[in-house]
This record gives C-alpha cells, sequence and structure tokens, in this order.
C-alpha cells in the first residue's frame, strides 16, 4: 500500500518513494542532553517511532539515526548565549561530559518506557568532531564562509533558496535586525564553529584550523547525517520548531557541500502545549515522564494520549486528557486480553488499517478503527489477531499485557525496563544493582531466553 507523507519542504501530501527499493534511511534531531526530557520532547520522539513502525509495517527496512547533541547548543538560537552543556554542568555541579552521560542515559529510558524502538544508530555530536571540521573546511573552499571576533560564520547570502523550507521572508527578516547581531553580516548567517573564549571558559573544545573551540549546533546534524546516511537520504524528522533555524541551517550547510537538500522529505511533529504556552525546560511546567509515573500513570497511557492526536495538530496537555487516555488504555487492554487466542487477521480491516497509515499516518483514525474490530460482529481469535497487527504500528505492547499485570508494582516494571535497556547495552553492574534493587521490593528476576521473569520472592 502507498504510503502519503506530509512533506513540510514542498507542502504538499505525496507518495513515498524509497530511494533504494525496500529501505529508509531516517534521520531524527535528537535531544539535548542537558536536562531531563520533558514530556513535550518526547511527544516528538513518539511521533517519530509512529513514523517509523508505519514504515516497518509496509515492510521497509528503516535505518533510524538518531544523534545526541552533547555539545554547541546555545540557549538563544541567533549564535549568542550560553552552551546548553555548559549551563547543565554549573546547575548540577558535575561536569559537562558527566551531565551529557547521566541526561543520555535517563532519555534512553524514558524511550525505553514509552516502547519506542531504538535507533539502529546513536551519534553523539562529541564523537564526530573530526567530521565537523572536515565539512567546515569544505564549506570553507567552496566560499560559504566568513570569520568573525567570535567564530566562523554561514554566508546565507550566497544561496538564494536559504530558508525555502521555511518559506522565510529574508528582505523582512534582514530588515528588522536587532543589534545583538555583533558582526554577523546577515540576520540568517549562523556560527559553524565558535572558538572558545568568547562565551566563558569551556570544558568542551577541541583544536581546529581556525582556532580552539567548538561546533555550532547546526552543523553536527548536517555531518554525522551525511557520516552515517550518506548525502541524501529518504526522511528527516524534528519538532516544528526546527523548521525556521536549524533544518533550514541543515539544509543550507548540505546543498551548500553537496548539492542536495538533505533528504527526500521532511517531516515535523507539532507541539504539547501546556497551559497557554509551548511546554519547554526553560518555562515554568516541566513534567518528566516520571512525574507522571510517580502519579501512577502508565507511561504508555501518555503514548496512547500522542496516539489520539494527529501529529501535525498541537497538543494541549490537561490532567483530564491524560486520565482519558488512561482509561481508553485500561479498557481497551482488557477487551483485547478477554478475546483469547489470537486466529487469523481480517484482511478488509488490515486494509482499512494500513489506509489509514498511509494518509500522513493517521493514527487518531487508526484507532478509532480499533474500536470499531471491537465491536464488530467477527469472531474473537480474528478481532484479537487483527488488533494485535494493528499494534505492531501502535506499540501499546497489547500482546504482553495480563490482568494480573496490575500486581506486579509500577516500579518494578520500571526497574525491569531500565534493567532490560542496561542488559543491552552491556551495562552489567547496573543490571545487577537493579536485580539488587528488585530484590528489595520482594522480587527476584530471572534471565530466561523470553526475557526477563519476575518471581515474588
Ligand atoms: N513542547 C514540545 N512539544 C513537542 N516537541 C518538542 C517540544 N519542545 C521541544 N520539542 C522537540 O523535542 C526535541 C528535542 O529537543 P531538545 O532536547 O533540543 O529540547 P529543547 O528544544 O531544548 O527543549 P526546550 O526548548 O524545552 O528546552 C526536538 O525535536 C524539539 O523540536
Ligand atoms: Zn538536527
Amino acid at each position: 500500500m502507498a504510503l502519503h507523507l506530509y512533506d513540510t519542504y514542498t507542502r504538499t501530501q505525496r507518495e513515498l518513494h524509497a530511494i533504494e527499493p525496500g529501505r529508509i534511511g531516517l534521520y531524527a534531531c535528537g535531544p539535548t542532553v542537558y536536562d531531563y526530557a520533558h514530556i513535550g520532547n518526547l511527544r516528538t520522539y513518539i511521533f517519530v517511532d509512529l513514523l517509523r513502525r508505519a514504515l516497518e509495517y509496509e515492510g521497509f527496512q528503516v535505518n533510524h539515526v538518531m544523534n545526541i547533541t552533547d555539545v554547541g547548543h546555545l540557549t538563544s538560537d541567533a549564535d549568542s548565549g550560553d552552551d546548553k552543556m555548559e549551563k547543565g554542568s554549573r546547575r548540577t555541579g558535575k561536569s559537562a561530559w558527566d551531565v551529557a552521560e547521566e541526561y543520555t542515559r535517563a532519555f534512553k529510558e524514558d524511550l525505553a518506557l514509552l516502547n519506542i524502538r531504538a535507533p539502529a544508530t546513536w551519534c553523539r555530536a562529541t564523537s564526530h568532531i573530526a567530521e565537523q571540521i572536515e565539512f567546515i573546511a569544505d564549506l570553507e573552499r567552496k566560499g560559504y564562509t566568513y570569520r568573525t571576533a567570535d567564530g566562523i560564520y554561514f554566508d546565507t547570502s550566497r544561496q538564494p533558496d536559504y530558508g525555502y523550507l521555511a518559506r522565510l521572508d529574508r528582505a523582512g527578516l534582514q530588515s528588522g535586525k536587532r543589534v545583538e547581531m555583533g558582526e554577523k553580516r546577515q540576520i540568517t548567517d549562523f556560527a559553524l564553529w565558535k572558538f572558545s573564549g568568547t562565551v566563558g571558559l569551556r570544558q568542551m573544545e577541541w583544536d581546529s584550523p581556525w582556532g580552539v573551540g567548538f561546533p555550532g549546533w547546526h552543523i553536527e546534524c548536517s555531518a554525522m547525517s551525511a557520516r552515517h546516511l550518506g548525502e541524501y537520504f529518504d526522511i528527516h524528522c524534528g519538532g516544528e520548531d526546527h523548521v525556521p533555524v536549524h533544518h533550514s541551517n541543515e539544509i543550507a550547510q548540505t546543498e551548500a557541500r553537496y548539492g542536495t537538500r538533505l533528504a527526500n522529505f521532511w517531516l515535523h511533529g507539532a507541539f504539547l502545549k501546556s497551559g497557554d504556552g509551548k511546554m519547554s525546560k526553560s518555562g515554568g511546567a516541566f513534567l518528566r515522564l516520571q512525574t507522571l509515573i510517580d502519579r501512577g500513570i502508565d507511561p504508555l497511557a501518555y503514548r496512547y494520549l500522542c496516539l489520539t492526536t494527529h501529529y501535525r495538530s498541537q497538543l494541549n496537555f490537561t490532567d483530564e486528557a491524560l486520565n482519558s487516555a488512561a482509561n481508553g488504555l485500561e479498557r481497551l487492554r482488557t477487551l483485547v486480553y478477554r478475546l483469547g487466542v489470537p486466529g487469523r487477521a481480517d484482511d478488509h480491516y488490515l486494509e482499512r488499517f494500513r489506509a489509514e497509515l498511509g494518509n500522513d499516518l493517521n493514527l487518531p483514525r487508526a484507532l478509532a478503527l480499533a474500536w470499531e474490530v471491537l465491536k464488530s460482529g467477527l469472531a474473537d481469535g480474528v478481532k484479537k489477531a487483527t488488533l494485535l497487527s494493528f499494534d505492531e504500528a501502535f506499540g501499546l505492547r497489547l500482546a504482553v499485557w495480563q490482568p494480573d499485570v496490575v500486581s506486579i508494582p509500577q516500579e518494578l516494571v520500571e526497574l525491569m525496563t531500565r534493567r532490560e535497556l542496561a542488559r543491552s547495552e552491556r551495562r552489567w553492574s547496573d543490571a545487577d544493582q537493579l536485580r539488587a534493587q528488585a530484590r528489595e521490593i520482594g522480587y527476584d528476576l530471572d534471565d530466561t531466553p523470553q526475557g526477563q521473569q519476575a518471581r515474588r520472592m
């Protein structure tokens, strides 16, 4: 079945044709690991996961790459302000490297708790400094850069179509330019390399042909996507705030170096809002997944909530909406469980389901279809098989849910999820420590070929 996706670049919904038949290269801008992710950030990664699952449902092999921004993301998009990592270091009293390590781990745990499939490749900006320097050096050779007192900048005036992704009004922006532009020639120009010493003492810095410093935020994604997916790949994703600056700049750099617009499709997830603003780390309402868990909410209830709103519509977070999602999930699980042994899935419903996914990932309609299946006159085994097939795309773990799981404390589910992750990353001492923690709350964990099994001690 054809997949039609809304591409921000062309502002059209169009059919996806893989560049290489059967395979999709997918790059999603990852988190800046200076603090915990909030559930707004996580909405974006649930969207990316739903996209990936829809692609896999259609039989594509997805090469999913996600970066970890552990240097160079400044507090202001205008290339001024502090590096978020250095700020995180001051806030916590830990080194910037430790801060990155700690929040990267916390982020991966959040993804696991939300049943988000882990990317095939994680790449850290600080592990790709050489690639970024090489990229900038090539841009310099091609005449796209200039030097100021604080760094090497990309000259956007060299590109007539700079900002096309965002349909930027360049002339309007330029005439509204502000004083804090420093020595930048155009307001849209951006830093490729910043010199140390211009933004206070730094822990993270490297030698380069231009002097000691650190890479700008945008160059990491152009350099790492090229390294892991090539100069032109199928789909690039991120949150909607990336359109006017970060993704416009990624395209500018890649176009200048390779002559491609980086990705065939550009997909953007809309924000999670809280009250009247965007949920953000800097703003007041900073809800972590753990905050919800502490309130007794199953992380998958948040996933269910995200399924009920299309990824291109903003979602207003309220306790009522979350509670009703939790109830919906609970009812769905119970009803699916009671259907007993799966038989053969119903082709007609599978077809309709795929049509919903193929219509720019219409998960709200796909979810409504699941309820329609439950109410239909199909035999129980057929319903069950059909719904378990749907769940490949929903990711609600319907197949493994059992009513007695309710009697397993949520704390244990979390410990087991964290331990699963620790084991997959061969962090054996962490895994042992988590097992000891499980014992403290009365459960022994056995590692079996089917995975971990909890036993009451
Ligand atoms: N309220 C939100 N809803 C959905 N996605 C969001 C929200 N805020 C940020 N994102 C997305 O989360 C992803 C990770 O972003 P990142 O870790 O850099 O956080 P951030 O943009 O610095 O967040 P904040 O502005 O809250 O500090 C990006 O794709 C970004 O677009
Ligand atoms: Zn990026």
